[in-house]
């Protein structure tokens, strides 16, 4: 088998035992994804529909415009997000949807992931946000100890289109090329008054991200610009994701750090591997 078909393989593998374990009977509200996964996710969902096992009154909150007509095309009910009630009144928590499948660029042992390369990060983040469970599925490139093990296209972080420029460079000032080697890895206090305020940081390089079959940059489905930042290996996710967050101009930061509660993963030999945060790998058949 070609590697390419080996991918695809692991993919669909992948989310359609996360579709089989997550989407029972009793979810009403599921969010979906964004990217080429999540399309496998999707058939799935409709096979079960067709067999009567998903729940007659499921909605269906997408994270982009491909993930609306992905809803549209499957027969499924569409919702916003902003049209289901606030509070889950059994539950009495804020999270209106159930369980949200979505993929991932790189996912590390704690289940922190980088998200964004389909340029969709910004509405997956406020759909994993109000979801009680965020389950991720990938193929096997994706599965790392550490985030920059594997994924080498840098962090997604969609930016205000006006100040792009502004933005790139206090990104790429926040630590400047000057004090260190393409291959160091350095220490950057993030608050001058504390030393445990530091963690290991790359010379990041923020690249405008460009359109393929559309002259200048992508633009997201907000209208927005993403830049791709390239910081090397990330330690602390949280701490970078905060750290770019502030910068004024920027919308999301396609870091997700401890959102996700499960991730599933399609490896080349065919089987699979469901993590959880912390957790020792548990293989399936
Ligand atoms: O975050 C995403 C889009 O913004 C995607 O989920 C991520 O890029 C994975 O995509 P694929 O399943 O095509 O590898």
């Amino acid at each position: 088998m070609s590697a390419s078909s080996l991918v695809e393989q692991a993919k669909c593998s992948a989310a359609i035992a996360a579709v089989d374990k997550n989407v029972l009977p009793s979810v009403r509200v599921l969010g979906i994804g964004s990217g080429s996964t999540v399309v496998y996710a999707v058939q799935r969902l409709v096979e079960l529909k067709d067999q009567n096992k998903l729940n007659p009154d499921l909605v269906c909150v997408a994270t982009s415009f491909q993930s609306k007509q992905l809803i549209s095309d499957a027969g499924l009910r569409g919702v916003d997000l902003d049209d289901l009630p606030a509070l889950d009144s059994e539950q009495r928590c804020f999270k209106s949807i159930d369980v949200t499948i979505d993929g991932a660029d790189e996912v590390d042992s704690e289940l922190n992931a980088i998200k964004g390369g389909g340029a969709a990060h910004l509405r997956e983040k406020l759909v994993a946000n109000a979801s009680k469970k965020l389950v991720l599925i990938a193929d096997y490139r994706k599965d790392s100890q550490t985030l920059g093990d594997k994924w080498d296209c840098g962090i997604p972080v969609e930016i205000l289109p006006l100040a792009w420029r502004t933005i790139k460079r206090q990104i790429e000032s926040l630590c400047p090329k000057s004090n260190i080697s393409s291959t160091s890895t350095v220490a950057i206090p993030v608050s001058a008054d504390s030393a445990a305020d530091a963690f290991a940081f790359q010379s990041p390089r923020a690249e405008l991200r460009q359109a393929v079959r559309k002259a200048g940059p992508v633009v997201t489905d907000n209208g927005n610009f993403i830049l791709d930042v390239a910081v090397g290996k990330i330690h602390d996710p949280r701490r970078v994701e905060h750290l770019i967050k502030m910068i004024p101009g920027v919308i999301e930061v396609g870091l997700f750090s401890g959102i996700a509660k499960e991730a599933w993963f399609g490896n080349e030999d065919g089987s699979i591997l469901c993590r959880t945060p912390r957790s020792e790998m548990k293989k399936h058949e």
